[in-house]
């Protein structure tokens, strides 16, 4: 069993979904329902984890807006130990067209970072690592941080024995992966920037799965929104393909791969039953509904390519 797991969001956020029943752009839409939630991918992915049983501590900064992130997230059992810095957490707006459950997102930049509350962050890191056995970083950054950043907390964290988890994109991403974390779970679009080329044919994601393994990243899982997912580690790749079902909203459904690839880690699954739990869990996302996961996990068709 997994001792304890910690999540980074660096940059949170409070997600303003807005329903409508069909979106037309550059023009006037009315919303058919709306809803205000907590979010930022590492706080998805500690929400997950409580709706699978797991708790979790999840770190990163909160401004002055935002308190009651911490508060809704001790609701769920998950224990929050945030930085309260100046400035407001910012409110990403997801628009969701019911027609066809595509989403249209605007994401705000996040608060002003300064080296004083970096530091402060690196301490909790430096702390949390030695007492977890994981530890999640996802998402985009705040202002004010380098694009290393990642790189230099993943190396932290590993020097104290915890494993990594990398969910980013852009340099943050590449920079992160000269630190060699235990997992990446990239969406297809990050890993088309990663290798700066299309990725058309999956064999050929497939291989650039293995160069990233033979680097000394132990497990890789590629999400490809409706297509599903590709996982590998050292001893085979598995492509999952996805359950056709009634989707309410697909954002933070990589946010959920990564929470059931945890659960999956939690006990011990092999590889192919880590792919599928992983892609089960973000099915239950999609349609909001987690207390599907085992007929999802028994649905969920999985071919070994490796
Ligand atoms: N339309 C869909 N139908 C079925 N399954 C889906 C759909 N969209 C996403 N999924 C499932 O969710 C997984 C993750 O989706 P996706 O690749 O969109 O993640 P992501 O881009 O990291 O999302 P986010 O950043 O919002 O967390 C997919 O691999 C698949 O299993
Ligand atoms: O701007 P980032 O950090 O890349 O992504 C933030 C975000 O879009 O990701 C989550 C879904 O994965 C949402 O809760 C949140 O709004």
């Amino acid at each position: 069993m997994v001792e304890m797991i910690a999540t980074v969001t660096l940059n949170p956020a409070i997600d303003h979904t807005v329903y409508v029943e069909r979106f037309v752009p550059c023009s006037l839409n009315r919303a058919a329902d709306s809803e205000y939630s907590i979010g930022g991918k590492g706080i998805n992915v500690s929400k997950v984890l409580a709706e699978l049983g797991i708790s979790s501590i999840a770190l990163g900064f909160l401004g002055k807006n935002a308190g009651h992130i911490s508060d809704e997230l001790k609701e769920m059992g998950i224990t929050p130990d945030f930085i309260e810095v100046p400035g407001n957490t910012r409110t990403n707006i997801k628009i969701i067209d019911r027609s066809n459950a595509a989403s249209t997102e605007v994401n705000e930049p996040g608060p002003w970072i300064t080296p004083e509350w970096l530091n402060e962050l690196k301490e909790r890191v430096l702390y949390w690592a030695e007492r977890c056995e994981y530890i999640t970083f996802s998402g985009s950054l705040p202002q004010g941080l380098n694009e290393d950043i990642y790189k230099e907390l993943i190396q932290i964290a590993k020097e104290k024995g915890a494993r990594t988890i990398l969910d980013a994109d852009g340099e943050s991403l590449r920079k992160g992966l000269e630190s060699a974390p235990y997992m990446i779970k990239p969406n297809i679009h990050e890993l088309k920037n990663l290798v700066g080329h299309p990725l058309d044919d999956e064999r050929e994601v497939m291989n650039v799965c293995n160069e990233i393994i033979s680097s000394g990243i132990e497990v890789v899982i590629v999400s490809m929104g409706s297509k599903g997912s590709i996982y590998a580690d050292s001893k085979g790749v598995y492509r999952a393909y996805p359950l056709e079902l009634d989707v309410k909203s697909t954002v933070g459904a990589g946010d959920a791969m990564v929470a059931g690839f945890l659960y999956a880690v939690d006990r011990g699954f092999d590889g192919e039953s880590t792919a599928r739990f992983a892609a089960a869990s973000s099915s239950c996302r999609i349609i909001s509904d987690f207390k599907r996961i085992r007929e999802f996990y028994e649905r969920i068709r999985i071919e070994r390519w490796q």
